[in-house]
């Protein structure tokens, strides 16, 4: 599907994102994927997944601040979004800081998600490979890494997002490139944290590569426009949600190549 047929179907569908985000992410991912035009819930209870996760169009799994509560309630909503064909998008945030959280994402991985995003030095880590990740904030190109989302997109049978100032999408065989944006972007903390949310509510709209595709260039038509109207990070972020909402289907196409 193009990506301007996917945003019209998300604003017409409106679809229910089943999000599991951390902290610093929450409210502006769940801002994110209501002025794209879709429904986000924000639910972590394991005792929740059987009844919550099958309603939803897709979930989204965000190990930012990780604990084991956390960590119990994301398997568990994998579970069952496996058993109803639900797809979930994997954003594995730092997770190279500590074994603990290392071992979170090998496992989580390993449960077939549709797609996952993370940036340079998070997709390099999870290929086994040396990067210069400081955090949750990148040190690495994504040129850098793009061997790497190949190899994870063929051995996993996934669709590999890497987001930078150029963004960089792999199914193993197809690739794409989406640029735009702007340099405040990173200086917005959870912003590809969000990115994924939206990840969530184009792949319950669409088949994974081209929701990749879509969600990445409707965040780079987005922050284009923002910048033109910010002073700094602060109003970026309130004018990168309104340039979300008043983003055109047709104009996503400008971003991809
Ligand atoms: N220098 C840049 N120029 C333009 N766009 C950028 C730049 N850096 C990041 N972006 C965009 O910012 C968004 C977030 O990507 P980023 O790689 O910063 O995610 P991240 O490191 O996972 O962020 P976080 O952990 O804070 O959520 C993506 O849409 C990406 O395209
Ligand atoms: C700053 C921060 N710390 C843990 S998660 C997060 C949000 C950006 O990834
Ligand atoms: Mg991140």
């Amino acid at each position: 599907m193009a990506p301007s047929d996917l945003l019209t179907a998300l604003r017409n569908q409106n679809p229910l994102v089943h999000c599991i985000t951390n902290y610093v992410a929450m409210n502006i991912a769940a801002n994110v994927v209501l002025a794209a035009g879709a429904s986000p819930a924000m639910v972590h209870a394991p005792e929740e997944m059987t009844d919550f996760t099958p309603i939803c169009g897709a979930l989204t799994i965000n190990i930012g601040t990780l604990s084991a509560p956390w960590l119990a309630g994301m398997t568990a909503a994998v579970a069952v979004a496996n058993t109803h064909n639900i797809p979930w998008v994997l954003d594995p945030v730092a997770h190279f800081i500590s074994d603990y959280r290392k071992q979170a994402a090998k496992e989580l991985l390993a449960l077939s998600p549709a797609i996952v995003r993370g940036n340079a030095s998070e997709i390099l880590a999870l290929a086994g490979e040396a990067g210069a990740g400081k955090g949750v904030d990148s040190g690495d190109s994504v040129t850098a890494a793009q061997g790497a989302a190949k190899a994870l997109a063929i051995q996993f049978g996934t669709v590999v997002a890497i987001t930078g100032p150029v963004d960089y999408l792999t199914d193993g065989h197809r690739e794409a490139a989406v640029s735009g944006g702007s340099d405040l972007m990173p200086q917005v903390t959870a912003l590809g944290c969000s990115q994924t949310a939206l990840m969530g509510a184009y792949v319950a709209t669409g088949p994974a590569f081209d929701a990749a595709l879509s969600a990445l260039a409707h965040f780079k038509v987005a922050g284009t426009a923002a910048a033109k109207l910010a002073q700094g990070p602060g109003s970026f972020q309130m004018h990168f949600l309104d340039a979300l909402a008043a983003a055109q289907p047709a104009d996503l196409a400008k971003a991809i190549g």
